[in-house]
This record gives C-alpha cells, sequence and structure tokens, in this order.
C-alpha cells in the first residue's frame, strides 16, 4: 500500500478514535495538520544536497513518529515545516494554509523544539517560557495563565523561578517542551524530544505527547523506537530524504524477520525496511 492510501486509512482510524465533539460530526474535526506534496529542500548552497528530496507527507490530528537513519533529513524536514528552513521545490501548507508568503498567522498556531534548543541561561525558567509566549504574539493578557499550564504539564512548577543556569539537561529538555507547547499548538514538532529525560520522565513524555495528540498534530524525530512504539499512531519512516513508509507502529513490526536487527519486533521492521532501501551495511 503507497503512503498516500495509508494515510488515507489512518486518517480513518483516527478519526474513529476520536471523542465526538458535541454537535459536529467527525468528518469535521479531522484536520489537515501537514501536506507535502514533491518536497524538495536543499541544504548547503550551490555545493550541498537535497536532504530532502521529493516527499509527500500527509499528516492530521495523531501522534506521528518520524524514524530514519543519521543523515535521512529529518532534522531538515522538521525545520522545514517549522518554517526555519524555506523549501527548495515542491508544496507544503499547514492547517491548510500553503507556506509562502505571509509566515506570520501560521506561525502563531506551531509550536517547536528544536534538535539543540538555544536558551539565554540567565533567564528563569518562568520568564524564558514567557519570552517564547511573547515571541509567538500570544495575547498578553494569556501569557501568564499559559506559562502556568505548559510549566505544570512538564513538572517544572517547582522550578520556575530558578535561573536556567541551575538546571539539569533534562530540566532544560523539559523547558524547550514547555515553550513548544505554551501556546496550546495545533502543529507540533519535536526534534529528539527525549534526549537527556531520565525514565521516568520518558513515560511521563509519553503520556503528554499522547494528550496533546488527541488535538492536535504531533510530528516527533526521535531515534528511540520505544518512545514510537508506546506513543505513536503513526510511523513515518525517512530514508535518503523521502518518506519509505507510513503506517502503525504494528505495521512496521510486521515488515521484519529474526534475520533483521534489532531488540523488538519495531526495531526489526525499521532495519527491515531501512536496509531493504540502502543495501543495510555497516554505518
Ligand atoms: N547546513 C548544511 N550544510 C550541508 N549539509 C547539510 C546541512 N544540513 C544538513 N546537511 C546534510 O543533509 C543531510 C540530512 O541532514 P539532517 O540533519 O536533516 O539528517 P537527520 O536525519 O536529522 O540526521 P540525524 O539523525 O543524524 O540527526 C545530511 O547528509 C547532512 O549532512
Amino acid at each position: 500500500m503507497c503512503c498516500r492510501s495509508r494515510e488515507i486509512e489512518n486518517r480513518g482510524r483516527l478519526c474513529a478514535v476520536l471523542p465526538k465533539v458535541k454537535g459536529k460530526p467527525h468528518e469535521e474535526i479531522t484536520m489537515n495538520g501537514i501536506e507535502a506534496d514533491g518536497l524538495v529542500v536543499r541544504v548547503g548552497g550551490r555545493r550541498g544536497r537535497n536532504a530532502v528530496n521529493g516527499l509527500d507527507l500527509r499528516l492530521g490530528r495523531g501522534v506521528h513518529g518520524l524514524l530514519g537513519p543519521n543523515g535521512a533529513g529529518k532534522t531538515t524536514l522538521i525545520r522545514t515545516l517549522a518554517t526555519v528552513q524555506a523549501p527548495t521545490a515542491g508544496s507544503l501548507s499547514l492547517l491548510g494554509t500553503p507556506v509562502s508568503g505571509r509566515l506570520r498567522p501560521v506561525r502563531r498556531r506551531l509550536g517547536y523544539l528544536p534538535q539543540h534548543f538555544g536558551f539565554y541561561k540567565r533567564f528563569k525558567v518562568r520568564e524564558f517560557v514567557e519570552y517564547l509566549a511573547w515571541l509567538k504574539e500570544m495575547p498578553p493578557a494569556s501569557i501568564p495563565g499559559a506559562v502556568h499550564r505548559a510549566l505544570e504539564r512538564v513538572g517544572l512548577t517547582d522550578r520556575a523561578d530558578d535561573k536556567l543556569k541551575t538546571l539539569s539537561g533534562g530540566m532544560v529538555r523539559r523547558v524547550g517542551i514547555a515553550q513548544a507547547i505554551v501556546n496550546e499548538p495545533e502543529v507540533l514538532l519535536l526534534d529528539e524530544p527525549t534526549v537527556g529525560l531520565d525514565p521516568a520522565q520518558r513515560l511521563r513524555f509519553r503520556e503528554l505527547v499522547v494528550e496533546l495528540g488527541q488535538q492536535a498534530c504531533v510530528l516527533i524525530s526521535t531515534h528511540l523506537v520505544e518512545d514510537v512504539a508506546a506513543a505513536c499512531t503513526d510511523v513515518v519512516l525517512v530514508s535518503e530524504g523521502s518518506a519509505v513508509f507510513q503506517g502503525t507502529p504494528a505495521d512496521l513490526a510486521t515488515a521484519g524477520t529474526d534475520a533483521h536487527v534489532g531488540d523488538s519486533p519495531i526495531e526489526r521492521g525499521y532495519s527491515a525496511l531501512i536496509s531493504a532501501r540502502t543495501g543495510g551495511g555497516a554505518w
């Protein structure tokens, strides 16, 4: 089954599991989160390369895992979806709005945690998340309450008045998640969000994204296949800049056999699809 037909099937499945909104049929509460057709993103200037190379993608509400080997183009794709990097060719729409021209209205509805999350270490946790909320052009009166809710969701209310430089790496990552969700985004893009989180925090993170995915289109780039298995409604596998698979974690697991590398069925499925595409080999 091709990626597009799989997505249509998944949309149907997501609609089926969504709680009914009073007075609205399921049809009306589906959403066009991310739509890319033949997306190309060139990086590194004239001597560079197409890090994203003719990628087709349709993602609606739910939690979507983005998997792929090192250099597959995941970060470049997420940066492009976050409107930080411009597409070179193809088409891209976010929340039904083409990504060209005026980006501010759609940016207000996005949340983004970059792979390398920059922060001002002298800021207090609350101040920093407030600052990001202000950059997202949230109505000023709504900011204190929104910041409080975001910090509560990542378990950092007790550190709200501490300076960022006093936090551990995992706590800083949680501040990164808080700034990404402070505006209750409709499209949430998380690039390796669980790096540095301890096992208890990773479990809490999974619960949080499952909760967020009830309302939003959440895309998580990760190398941690078990996070995908536990939290994601579907998985997109990227190799050499293109989407080579989209399906449920269970579908991914069935692609592998005992002969493939991995500690779990889903890891073996991942290895099977990637080695079929790249020929496998060391590194
Ligand atoms: N600014 C840049 N200049 C030149 N090449 C780049 C640049 N950014 C990315 N690339 C190249 O584009 C390809 C895709 O990189 P990208 O960081 O998107 O992959 P990734 O899937 O996120 O990798 P990883 O899992 O290792 O983080 C790689 O070959 C990388 O070397």
